[in-house]
Parts: structure tokens; C-alpha cells; sequence
């Protein structure tokens, strides 16, 4: 599938959003490890984390789609068996990571696997600390990479350093010392979204957060309980970085997820100049939820670099494209993770900013972009490398520059598969071929 842009004014409207991936996932994935029923609303119905869906239920979980709710009815991890099918996780880093933790002590042979770019991603970062934690896993082409074999064991807790800044790889851990002898203990010298340490606390379990330090003591039985997921901010982002960049525009996007380790986006774009006001802030399921309005805006270039990079890891995409219609220089900084996402995002981002004509240079750790340095083209024709965030970040491109084809834009089921629709209500010339 392609995506066909054209030039667009007036976004208008009111926007509500399907449910955050990350909080998603770990719906999908720490429910069925409690005890009772519980019933999930505004679950995000996308490829990535319908794969963390049908994984739990290859273990045995029981959970059911009704009316557009998730329901489950849980009796904990000893329940589980592990399957005798090999899991397909498709393209989900988030899934294959955080199910690992899970799979580290079920007894058994577990063996996992995805899509082409999910083989080639990095899991040594896992494969490290759940062995220390005593499962046996291996990586069947001796990369380090996906396919690995799981051989879940009685697990003993671990003081953990994060040498690299990842959600996934401490959501991992945290999953697995739920089932260890005694506590696990994390440090995070940089803070990442901490959905997973939000929602086992939500859920009963006894989880301290000690400035760097995250303490979990293993054997605890939690209780499910109903969560209400709010609308994904990474989704979001999308809209409000297409209302600034677009002529006479005003969109109010409702139930947004503000939890601070999410909207690193936020602070950039209200550096850049970009016009928004949160307002009706408030708290659900120990998270943040707010309604976002934004107006067209004049944007201008910034660093962004540092702390901040976690909290705004996977709009990088979005600010280089925000970057490219501001005044001035952007620099980005300290995002090496960004080579290792659903392809080369550094790469990825600098060949599209190439076909816009714009200047740019590429660093091991980021880009340097020159605003305002775009040629004007009859058309303009994007690759999106097969992933769903430089997909929809260029898509944006043909909102200011007119006809714009995106090619290959099938992975925005991942995590976004209404992304069309919700552009096409607000008066966005989009369509897909
Ligand atoms: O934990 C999560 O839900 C995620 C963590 C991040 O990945 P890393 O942990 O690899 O940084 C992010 O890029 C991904 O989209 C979702
Ligand atoms: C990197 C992403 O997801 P994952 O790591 O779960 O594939 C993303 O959604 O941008």
C-alpha cells in the first residue's frame, strides 16, 4: 500500500485516538500474569499489539474482543504452559523483549520469532540479563538476534546498571523478577517511558522507585483490575506536528497520554514555536491524560539532545520533518538507538530529507538538519524502509509541498492502522493506493 498526500489547509476538528501501543502491550502482556477478571478499554487494535494479544493466548491465557473491549479472565503465570508452536511477534520489539521476560521462567522450550526487520534487531540486551537471572536463552543464528530459544527456568533476582537507555530491556527484567527468588534492583542513569513500573504497581505489586533505583521483590501475586488506556501520544504527535504546519488549522485531540517520560515531542515543539495548550489534565490507572489543542504555527530549528532523547525516541522521525519547514538549524544528538528501531531511522530519515532536497548531514548518533532548505518539486516520492514512523512522518511532507507518494506504507498497521481515516475527518487531502 502507498500513500498519497496533497496540499492541505484548515485541519479542523476534534480527534479521539485508539489506546497507547506501549500501554497496549502491557495490557495484553501483565493482565494475564494476575489473578481475576478485568476488561480492557480503548486497547489499540494494531498488528504489534494484536501479536502481544495472540502470544498470551498461545500460553494459555483467556482473554476475548467484545464490543471493542478486551476481556480476561486470569489465574496467573503458573497457568501457562509453554506452546508447541513456534511465536510470531510480526514486527514488535516491544512484544518479542517484554514476552522474553515472561517466557525466562516458564518451564519448557519457547521459541520466538518475527518479520525480516524484527530478526535483525538487537537482543543481546535482553539475552544478558534474563541469563544472569538464570533462563537459558539462545539466539538460533548466533547473532544475537531473533529467532531465540527460551528455556525458562527457576529464576534468582539481579542488580541490574541499564547500560543503554530502554524501556523494553528494563520492562523485560521486571516481568521476569516477578517470578524470581528475592528483589531485583535497576538503576536507570536515564529515565524511559515507565509504563510497566505504572501499571504492576496499578496492580498490586509492591514496586519502590528510589531516584535511579527501581526495586521489585519476586513472588507477589497481583490482582487484575480494569484499565482504561488512553489515547497514544506517538499517535498524537502526528496530528499536532500537522496542524502547525498547516495554514489556518485548529484540532483538539482528546485523552492524550501525558505521562512525562512520553512527551519529550511536547518541549521540542513548544521550543520550535509550535502554538498548543493541555488542558484537563488529569489522572486514570496511574497515568496522565490530558486534551491537547494546537493552531498552526511558525516553527523554528533547536537542539535536541540529552535526557530528553527516551521521552521522545520515536517522534525523532516527526522532528526532522518539523526541522525541515523551521527556521534555522535542528540538531539532534544522542539517539544512536534510532539505528536500531524498524530500520536505520538515522538512515532513513537522511535519504527521505535528500528527495525533499533539503540539507542535511548524518552523525553516528543523529542529524543536523537546515530548515528551510527544500527544493520546490512537481512531486515528491518517499520510501518508508518498511517502517510505520518514517511512513507517516513524510506522508506529512505533501500536507506543505503538495503530491507526495509514500511507497510501501503497509507497516503503519503496526501501531497506527487508522492514521488515514483520522487525517481524512480533520479535512486531510490523504488517500492510500
Ligand atoms: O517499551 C516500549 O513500549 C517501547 C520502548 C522504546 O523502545 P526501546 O526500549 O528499544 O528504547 C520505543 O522505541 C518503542 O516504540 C516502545
Ligand atoms: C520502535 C517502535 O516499536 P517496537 O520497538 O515495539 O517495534 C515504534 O513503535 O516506533
Amino acid at each position: 500500500m502507498n500513500i498519497i498526500v496533497k496540499k492541505s489547509y484548515s485541519l479542523k476538528g476534534r480527534v479521539t485516538l485508539q489506546g497507547d501501543k506501549s500501554i497496549s502491550h502491557r495490557a495484553a502482556l501483565i493482565l494475564p500474569l494476575c489473578h481475576g477478571d478485568a476488561v480492557v478499554k480503548n486497547f489499540l487494535f494494531a498488528e504489534d499489539t494484536l501479536n502481544s494479544l495472540k502470544a498470551m493466548v498461545m500460553l494459555g491465557a483467556d482473554i476475548k474482543i467484545k464490543d471493542n473491549h478486551v476481556l480476561f479472565k486470569s489465574r496467573g503465570l503458573e497457568s501457562f504452559k509453554v506452546p508447541n508452536k513456534a511465536i510470531y511477534l510480526g514486527n514488535s520489539g516491544t512484544s518479542i523483549r517484554l514476552l522474553s521476560g515472561i517466557l525466562a521462567s516458564l518451564k519448557g522450550y519457547s521459541l520466538l520469532y518475527g518479520d525480516e526487520s524484527l530478526c535483525k534487531r538487537p537482543m543481546k540486551r535482553i539475552i544478558e540479563p534474563l541469563s544472569r537471572m538464570g533462563a537459558y536463552i539462545s539466539s538460533i543464528l548466533r547473532n544475537d538476534k531473533a529467532p531465540l530459544l527460551i528455556k525458562g527456568d527457576s529464576l534468582i533476582g539481579i542488580e541490574y546498571d541499564m547500560n543503554i537507555p530502554s524501556a523494553q530491556v528494563k520492562s523485560s527484567i521486571l516481568l521476569a523478577s516477578l517470578s524470581a527468588n528475592g528483589k531485583t534492583v535497576i538503576r536507570e542513569k536515564v529515565k524511559t517511558r515507565d509504563h510497566t513500573e505504572r501499571m504492576l504497581k496499578y496492580l498490586g505489586a509492591d514496586i519502590k522507585i528510589d531516584g535511579e533505583k527501581i526495586i521489585l521483590f519476586g513472588g507477589q501475586k497481583l490482582q487484575a483490575k480494569n484499565i482504561f488506556i488512553p489515547a497514544d501520544f506517538s499517535s498524537a504527535a502526528f496530528i499536532i506536528a500537522a496542524a502547525a504546519l498547516t495554514d489556518d488549522s485548529q484540532v483538539i485531540i482528546e485523552n492524550v497520554l501525558l505521562n512525562p517520560t512520553r512527551t519529550g515531542f511536547l518541549k521540542v515543539f513548544e521550543k520550535m514555536g509550535g502554538n498548543f495548550e493541555v488542558f484537563n489534565v488529569r489522572e486514570e490507572n496511574d497515568e496522565i491524560v490530558g486534551d491537547i489543542k494546537v493552531w498552526s504555527s511558525n516553527l523554528k530549528g533547536v537542539t535536541v539532545e540529552g535526557d530528553i532523547i527516551p521521552t521522545l525516541i520515536d517522534e525523532i522521525p516527526l522532528i526532522a520533518v518539523l526541522a525541515a519547514f523551521a527556521e534555522g538549524v535542528t540538531v539532534i544528538s544522542d539517539a544512536k538507538e534510532l539505528r536500531y528501531k524498524e530500520s536505520d531511522r538515522i538512515e532513513s530519515i537522511y535519504y527521505n530529507l535528500k528527495i525533499m532536497g533539503v540539507e542535511a548531514e548524518t552523525k553516528e548518533d543523529g542529524l543536523i538538519i537546515q530548515g528551510k532548505s527544500f527544493k520546490r518539486k512537481e512531486s515528491y516520492e518517499f520510501y518508508s524502509f518498511k517502517d510505520h514512523r518514517i511512513a507517516m512522518a513524510f506522508s506529512l511532507v505533501g500536507f506543505v509541498l503538495d503530491n507526495v507518494l509514500v511507497y510501501d506504507c503497509e507497516n503503519i498497521r503496526t501501531s497506527f492502522p487508522d492514521f488515514i481515516d483520522v487525517f481524512k475527518k480533520i479535512n486531510g487531502n490523504i488517500e492510500r493506493r
